[in-house]
């Protein structure tokens, strides 16, 4: 492997019946695990190598071990992970990702997202340290731009946000607690269902979106009492094919412009990331690299699939897709993957070992459904408990008078001493109210500023008035003096009372 975070594999498909059928010659040649020869854009032979070749006899537990076990393992230990699929259409990302089907497959073919799950509650389970769990999953689509809520249809514009604790999140993402592994396939599958119900209402097809699947895992242990928090991202992408060779028109071709806008927008976060001292990186120039800021940024582990066909007729696709790799490849974030811990207000109130049924399943609650939707719920803080932690917290880094103020502002607010309040709320009202204050007190400065430029116009009016005042005062005197010195001497000639001064010269 690479010393960089991020893993690279090239996935070649097995030709297709209709490439088959066509003849369709094969584009590669094997060399090894971890290169093969592809023909370039001159039709010279070159060798590309990555972390793991698989071909078109690789299983899909193959590519589950390579790229997913370590990610599923780091998460566990609080280290985000992601795990990108990319490609022209067709070319097997969602084969990849879900395999025939989420919920109705052999062994055999079951999907990295399936592989994940089964992992993740299984390693929970298992840990004789991990004492108790939560595991919750949100799933979104990005199409035209908008981030749309799988598991919530009705949300249909999410915003991306970023904080301190949590890094880059989707803000109001519907996010529901699983239980066990078929909780979470069902789960899926129902994101799934309502990704197909928006093809047929906006008559997409799921590759002119790109589908992102969030699994945050919390969980307590008795080895260190720490509370650590993990998130793994699935994202199957839309396909990389170009806009010429679609023939796309109208509607279909704004979208995939958007998504060769996005695509590329990734291509140069991407290329940014391989610079040695990059200046910028232009995360913010889409929201597919908004959301996968951490991942390539360096505060993540990330893998990256890249799918091919293996005909001859799609060479030109995944040579671009290769060449999307090899550049992927060259990202050299440091591998300074620190675990999230989580602070002790956020211990997760789930699920135990003691809780699981003998098949693993939570025990639900009469009338409720085995999921819940719920954000991080503080129900088991109490009230004060929870004011005091987070006001201790705010006096580490903020002057006495300043927490006192933010404490009047938080109370006005009503958010924060709610026991019931996500630590999400919380975040973002602490930030809301920085920021208007921020705001507040910007605008005071400039009210400031202005009332200073008028009163120091006011006072320069002020000095000219007094200047002409004293002017015409001091003419004024000097006409009175003359006409005194008129009524005095008006009878003696100026030259006489000129030697005393009496007349000027
Ligand atoms: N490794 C594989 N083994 C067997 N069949 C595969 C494999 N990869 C892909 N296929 C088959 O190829 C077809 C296209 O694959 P898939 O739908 O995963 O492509 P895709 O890249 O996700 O396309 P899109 O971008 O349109 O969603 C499917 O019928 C799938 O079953």
């Amino acid at each position: 492997m690479s010393n960089s975070n991020v893993t690279v594999c090239v996935r070649f498909r097995p030709l297709s019946h209709k490439e088959r059928k066509a003849n369709d010659k094969v584009c590669f040649k094997k060399l090894d695990s971890e290169s093969f020869v592809f023909k370039d854009e001159r039709d010279e032979d070159v060798i590309f190598s990555f972390d793991k070749v698989f071909y078109d006899d690789a299983e899909q537990s193959d590519v589950y071990n390579f790229l997913a076990v370590p990610i599923v393992a780091d998460a566990v230990n609080g280290i985000n992970g992601t795990i990108i699929s990319y490609g022209q259409t067709g070319a097997g990302k969602t084969y990849s990702m879900e395999g025939p089907s989420i919920l109705h497959c052999n062994e055999l073919k079951t999907g990295l997202v399936q592989r994940v799950v089964n992992d993740l509650f299984e390693c929970l389970r298992t840990s004789e340290d991990i004492t108790t769990w939560t595991v919750k999953l949100s799933m979104v689509e990005i199409y035209l731009e908008k981030v749309r809520d799988l598991l919530d249809l009705s949300k249909d514009n999410l915003q991306i946000k970023e904080s301190k604790s949590q890094g880059i999140f989707i803000y109001g993402a519907t996010e529901i607690s699983i239980m066990n592994s078929s909780d979470a396939l069902e789960r899926l599958s129902e994101g799934i269902a309502n990704r197909a119900v928006g093809e047929t209402q906006m008559n997409l097809a799921s590759s002119r979106s790109h589908c992102v699947y969030i699994f945050s895992v919390q969980h307590g242990s008795t080895a260190d009492d720490k509370v650590r928090a993990g998130k793994i991202v699935l994202v199957d992408l839309a396909g990389s094919e170009k806009v010429e060779k679609t023939g796309a028109e109208g509607r279909v071709l704004d979208e995939a412009k958007t998504i060769n806008k996005s695509l590329s927008a990734l291509g140069n976060v991407i290329n940014a990331l391989t610079t040695a001292k990059p200046n910028h990186v232009p995360y913010r120039d889409s929201k597919l690299t908004r959301i996968l800021q951490d991942a390539l940024g360096g505060s993540s582990r990330a893998a990256l699939l890249c799918c091919c066909s293996p005909s001859s007729s799609n060479a030109p696709e995944s040579l671009s897709t290769i060449r999307f790799g090899t550049r992927t490849k060259l990202i050299k974030t440091l591998p300074k993957l620190i675990p999230n811990e989580v602070d002790s207000v956020k211990k997760p109130t789930c699920y135990s070992h003691d809780q699981d049924d003998p098949r693993g399943r939570a025990p639900s609650k009469a009338g409720s459904s085995q999921s819940e939707v719920s954000d991080l719920s503080l129900d088991s803080c109490d009230h004060d408990d929870l004011r005091d932690r987070i006001l201790s917290k705010l006096r580490l880094s903020l002057k006495e008078e300043d927490v006192d103020l933010l404490e009047e502002l938080f109370v006005q607010e009503g958010i924060i001493f709610d026991p019931n309040a996500a630590m999400l709320d919380i975040d973002l009202a602490f930030q809301d109210v920085a920021s208007r204050q921020i705001v507040s007190l910007v605008q005071t400065v400039e009210e400031l500023t202005e009332t200073v430029q008028e009163l120091t116009d006011e006072n320069e009016k002020l000095r000219h008035q007094l200047e002409f005042a004293q002017e015409i005062a001091a003419r004024a005197q000097c006409a009175t003096a003359d006409r005194s010195r008129g009524a005095l001497f008006g009878f003696v000639p100026a030259a006489v009372l000129r030697p005393f001064g009496f007349v000027p010269d």
